[in-house]
């Protein structure tokens, strides 16, 4: 059948975006983006709503008072017990909107609606609501996004919606590495006018805007996924869009699909920009198949998603990846306020030596001037000087502007949210008293728990609400699947399974950065963690369990989420040896040369042997461990080892030893 895109639908009929969506939630199609495509018979019924809404408010501004017998008569949920006569008009049931009736704390007003904080931040930042110093929320704030999230609340006033203004997109390049990014990036920014009449850039600031038949876009100039989820993770994500690059010739490879992932998880909408158009060994419609493969399904073959063949290097279709993101904004009808106090995110910090902290904002809320005082994260600063992306002074910015300020002391985090302060000093009173709690916090080993596999399994709250969300890492796509297999036949009537990420090779500092900030847990295969990863695993608090029998993984899941068993025991790796050198001995077999990285390594410990973070031989142990010529019981970090790992001679330089100890958990 006949597929209608809803946009073109939308202009046609000289309706709003959410006026839109709206009626396709009525007619039981929800969730769709307005970039998707709906049936031609429902674009018809769209058509007949419209027109009959159209009708019957032309009907009413003509009808006497008299003819209002014929406005459909209201029922309030009071007086839906009393018997009624059949009725002989339309009858509508309207529940009454609930609404605020005073401020709310932010923590209360997440709570309330089942939000973390970070996506608390995001959704007041996207809709012109401040992040203020009281931490409050005021009831008309409260209801404006109470009724973003769909529920029954108050609508705003005339004079509520009045007080906003239409805010341009903020977009954000992602992709495989040289699949063009940069290129893309630089091509938009030299071809706009508003670059040009500057002279040019004369630096970059993390974020730029970008003039397009007189509309603006902005630019983050941080692309990456990683830096993309570390945002998000520390208080706000500010990107609306997220441009996928993939270069056509090349199709689909491992870090699109990462990037893929990461923006899924941040349910941020993504246009394809199929790349290296320009080349004769292009394959638009293989980058589609395989995009379609994992869910991103084309808009002309019936899906949410637009994918447009662009060439970063001759400019051809960037015209129309341009007015596709100006169009996505149009119908998301993004909005913000600069008359309230300004607020926004941190996109990247940077210290020069003589100049000291340079902080790149992206202003999202009110107006943020020189002489403001500004707290971000935990740091407290006045503005002293505010640059824009040409180096140019800037006495005020609104929202919003991407600047560079002067005069916080301590660097923040990029994605850590900032704000104006009225009273500087009981902020930093409450800083401090902050900062003590979280001290003592920390002395008595309270310190916040993530979100692990035995909490989900244990607390009953938890089994009744949550998902299980994993990260899986495999050594090989014939793992992977294997291992999908293996969860499919998991039975999880309580607690769904949501794979949030797939992919093969050890597991990354990306995968930990999105885990925790999706609540999720990784799930190894025959993979290790890279150190980087392991860091960020400790400090972030999140579950990796690595496997190494397929049997294991479905086992204990399985039995885990029936509540069957809780795991008592878990493999902690006690020693990490690098190998430097490989002597093969007559008789003997190969003993490996090794640098204790890491730990211990104990005679007769169980072992494995791990290779760019995949695991080549497992399930085996230390056969033989010598300091120089004398056996050795251990040998510790920092000292040089020779030892020999039971049925393995195939060792490689620059292997790591890994040695295992089961430990039993802490209930
Ligand atoms: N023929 C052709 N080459 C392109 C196009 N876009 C980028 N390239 C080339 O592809 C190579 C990689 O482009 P980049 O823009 O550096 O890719 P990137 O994704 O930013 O790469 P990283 O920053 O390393 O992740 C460069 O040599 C570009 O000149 C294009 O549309 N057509």
């Amino acid at each position: 059948m006949k597929k209608v895109r809803i946009y073109e639908l939308a202009k046609e009929l000289n309706l709003k975006s959410a006026r839109m969506l709206e009626i396709l939630a009525k007619l039981g199609v929800p969730g769709k983006g307005v970039v998707g495509t709906i049936e031609e018979e429902t674009a018809n019924l769209v058509k007949e709503i419209v027109e009959k809404e159209k009708a019957s408010s032309s009907e009413v501004k003509k009808e006497t008072p008299k003819a209002t017998k014929a406005t459909p008569k209201v029922v309030h949920e009071k007086e839906k017990e009393k018997p009624t006569p059949a009725p002989v008009e339309p009858v509508i049931t309207v529940e009454k909107p609930k609404a605020f009736v005073e401020s709310v704390t932010y923590t209360a007003f997440a709570k309330q609606f089942d939000l973390k904080q970070h996506e608390l931040n995001t959704m007041m930042l996207k809709n012109g609501i401040p992040v203020r110093e009281c931490g409050l929320l005021d009831p008309g704030d409260a209801d404006y996004l109470a009724r973003i999230l769909g529920e029954n609340y108050a609508p705003p006033s005339d004079k509520f919606m009045k007080s906003f203004e239409t805010r341009p997109p903020v977009v954000t390049v992602m992709g495989h590495v040289d699949h063009g990014k940069t290129t893309l990036l630089d091509f938009i920014r030299k071809s706009s006018v508003a670059s040009r009449e500057k002279g040019g850039i004369t630096q970059k600031i993390g974020a730029y805007e970008v003039q397009i038949k007189g509309k603006t876009i902005i630019f983050i100039d941080t692309p990456g996924h990683e830096a993309f989820t570390s945002m998000r993770l520390k208080g706000s994500q500010v990107t609306d869009v997220v441009i996928l690059v993939v270069a056509a010739e090349e199709g689909v490879k491992e870090q699109t699909l990462e990037a893929l992932d990461h923006a899924k998880a941040a349910k941020v909408p993504i246009i394809v920009a199929m790349n290296k158009i320009d080349k004769p060994e292009a394959n638009p419609e293989r980058v589609k198949q395989q995009l379609a493969d994992r869910g991103l399904q084309p808009d002309d073959w019936g899906g949410d998603t637009v994918f447009l063949p662009v060439s970063a290097k001759t400019g051809k279709g960037v015209d129309e990846l341009l007015d596709m993101i100006l169009l996505q904004a149009e119908m998301a009808g993004l909005k913000t306020r600069s008359s309230v106090e300004a607020s926004g995110s941190v996109i990247e910090a940077r210290v020069d030596k003589n100049i000291g902290v340079l902080t790149r904002l992206l202003v999202q809320t009110g107006t943020l001037h020189v002489g403001d005082d500004i707290r971000v994260g935990d740091c407290v600063g006045k503005i002293k000087r505010m640059t824009n992306e040409a180096g140019a002074n800037l006495r005020e910015a609104k929202a919003l502007m991407p600047v560079e300020v002067m005069g916080l002391s301590e660097l923040p985090e990029a994605g850590e949210v900032f704000h104006t302060l009225e009273d500087v000093d009981s902020c930093r009173m409450i800083i401090d008293e902050k900062r003590q709690k979280e001290r003592l916090a920390f002395l008595a080993q309270e310190q916040r728990k993530p979100l692990t596999l035995d909490d989900l399994f244990n607390e009953e709250e938890a089994l009744e609400k949550r998902k299980l969300t994993l990260i899986l890492k495999a050594d090989a796509l014939s793992t992977l699947d294997a291992v999908k297999f293996e969860l499919k036949k998991v039975k999880t009537k309580t607690v769904p399974l949501e794979i949030l990420h797939e992919g093969t090779g050890g597991i990354t500092k990306s995968d930990v950065l999105l885990a925790s900030a999706s609540n999720a847990v990784i799930v190894g295969f025959n993979v290790v963690p890279l150190a980087e990863a392991l860091k960020v695993a400790a400090t972030e608090k999140v579950q990796i369990h690595t496997y190494d029998l397929i049997f294991e993984l479905g086992d204990s899941i399985d039995k885990m989420i029936a509540g069957l068993i809780k795991p008592v025991f878990e493999e902690i790796v006690q020693g990490r040896a690098r190998i430097k050198d490989v002597f093969k001995i007559t008789g003997v077999g190969a003993i490996a040369g090794c640098l204790v990285e890491d730990g211990k390594i104990i005679r007769g410990a169980k072992a494995r042997v791990v290779r760019n973070a995949v695991v080549v031989y497992a399930n085996s142990s230390i056969s033989s461990l010598k300091r120089f010529k004398e056996d050795a019981k251990e040998v510790l970090k920092g000292y040089e080892c020779g030892m020999g790992v039971q049925n393995f001679n195939d060792f490689k330089v620059d292997d790591i030893i890994e040695t295992l100890v089961m430990e039993e958990k802490k209930p």
